[in-house]
C-alpha cells in the first residue's frame, strides 16, 4: 500500500507519491522482499542458501537504501562481500541479477513517482553491474559496458571512470 502522508495532491489525482522517508523506504523494501521469497529464480537463494532472517535483513535493506536515497551513511556493512559469499555457496548469474532488477523496478514502479523513485531505480541498475562484475565477471569488465567500475561500502557506492 503506497503511503500518500506527505503528496496532497496524490489521492485525487492518481499520482504516485515520491520515496519520502525511512518509513518508505521500509515499505518499499518489505514489498520488494514479498516478491523476491516467491520467485522461483532467485527466492531460494534468500530462503535456502542464505537462510537470512528477514526481521534482521530487511532492517539492513532499509538502511542501504536510505543511505543512497536519504542519508548517507546510515548503512555500514560490505554489500559487496555479502554477494562474493553468495556467489561462493552457489553461483550467482545474469539472470539472477536481472530478475532482482525487475522485481525492484517494478516494486516502485507501483508505489511511486518522482525524482527519488528514479535515483533508486538507477542507483539499483549500476549497483547491480557493479555486483554482476564482482561476483559473475570476476572483477571483470565487459567491454561494451566499460567505462564504469563502483566503490561499495562504507559511504554508499560511486561510479569511478578509469582515468579518474
Ligand atoms: C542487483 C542488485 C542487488 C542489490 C542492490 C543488493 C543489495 C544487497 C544488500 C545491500 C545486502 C545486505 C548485505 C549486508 O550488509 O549484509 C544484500 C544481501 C543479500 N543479497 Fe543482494 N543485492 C542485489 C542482488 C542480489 C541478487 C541477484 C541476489 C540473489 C539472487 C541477492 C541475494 C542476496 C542475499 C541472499 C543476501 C543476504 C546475504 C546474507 O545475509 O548472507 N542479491 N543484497
Amino acid at each position: 500500500m503506497a503511503s500518500y502522508a506527505s503528496c496532497t495532491a496524490c489521492p485525487e489525482s492518481g499520482e504516485l507519491p515520491d520515496i519520502h522517508d525511512r518509513q518508505d523506504v521500509e515499505r518499499l523494501v518489505h514489498a520488494f522482499y514479498g516478491r523476491v521469497f516467491e520467485d522461483p529464480l532467485i527466492g531460494p537463494f534468500f530462503a535456502e542458501v542464505a537462510r537470512v532472517d528477514t526481521a534482521v535483513h530487511l532492517l539492513v535493506m532499509a538502511d542501504f537504501w536510505q543511505s543512497h536515497l536519504l542519508a548517507p551513511g546510515t548503512y555500514r556493512r560490505n554489500a559487496l562481500h555479502a554477494h562474493r559469499e553468495l556467489h561462493s555457496r552457489r553461483p550467482l548469474r545474469a539472470e539472477h541479477f536481472e530478475r532482482w532488477l525487475h522485481l525492484w523496478t517494478s516494486t516502485i514502479h507501483e508505489r511511486h513517482a518522482g525524482p527519488v523513485a528514479d535515483k533508486a531505480v538507477r542507483k539499483a541498475q549500476v549497483i547491480a553491474r557493479a555486483l554482476l562484475n564482482n561476483t559473475v565477471g570476476n572483477g571483470q569488465e565487459r567491454p561494451e559496458r566499460q567505462p564504469v567500475a563502483i566503490e561499495i561500502g562504507l559511504k554508499g557506492s560511486r561510479e569511478v571512470t578509469p582515468s579518474s
